[in-house]
């Protein structure tokens, strides 16, 4: 499975941005994010997805490698074989989840590493950025756990970009709207190295 492992290699100079994407149908914004973040300057995009995820986007629409499951489990048969969760936290130099949907806060919040994607999370560097967007039904966003979850991933050091409100999908109107594209990509604009900074050097 070489072909994996070169995907992974590191450029000089150039910062590595992981895209997270969960089941919330804010991840219909995928192939926009993607396109938009690849115009920055200096930066590689990979993505890692949920199976869940996988049913609000069209991945012929995503111009990068998406990492799923079944690549975990493809990479890895045997002792000597990369693991996929720990190239990934390697390669990238800040972790994005956009939209991060109910479940997967729920999940990450306790610590549970049952997919890919939570297993880079788990394992994440948190001396790198990780920036999550929360996304959910209006009903979701309100429910007391949901408050106490997201501190908790501001407590571990992770970079919170809020919900907004909006007519949401199944008709609800309130908070709950993933973020716009153009605020995310404006915040990880924010965590790119200075021009006289290499991603090493940059303290977070
Ligand atoms: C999808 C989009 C981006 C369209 O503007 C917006 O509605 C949104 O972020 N929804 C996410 C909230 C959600 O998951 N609702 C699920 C049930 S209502």
């Amino acid at each position: 499975m070489s072909f994996l492992k070169t995907d992974l290699s590191k450029s000089a100079g150039t910062f590595c941005v992981l895209v997270g994407v969960t089941g919330s149908v804010a991840a219909l914004k995928l192939p926009l994010l993607v396109s938009q973040l690849l115009q920055l300057p200096g930066v590689d995009v990979k993505v890692v997805t949920t199976e869940h995820a996988q049913h609000f986007y069209n991945s012929e629409e995503v111009s990068v490698k998406t990492y799923r499951d079944k690549d975990e489990w493809e990479l890895w048969t045997q002792r000597s074989d990369p693991v996929l969760h720990i190239e990934l936290r390697r390669w990238a130099d800040l972790f994005l989840i956009a939209p991060l949907d109910a479940n997967t806060l729920g999940k990450i919040s306790n610590g549970i590493c049952d997919n890919l994607l939570t297993c880079v999370v788990r394992a994440w560097d948190t001396s790198r950025p990780l920036i999550f967007c929360p996304a959910m039904n209006t009903a979701m966003w309100q429910h007391p756990v949901t408050a106490q979850q997201v501190s908790r991933l501001t407590e571990f050091g992770y970079v919170e970009i809020p919900c907004i409100s909006k007519k949401l999908v199944c008709g609800d109107e309130g908070k709950g709207a993933m973020a716009e594209v153009s605020t995310i990509v404006s915040v990880v604009k924010q965590h790119l190295p200075k021009p006289d900074e290499s991603p090493e050097d940059i303290s977070h």
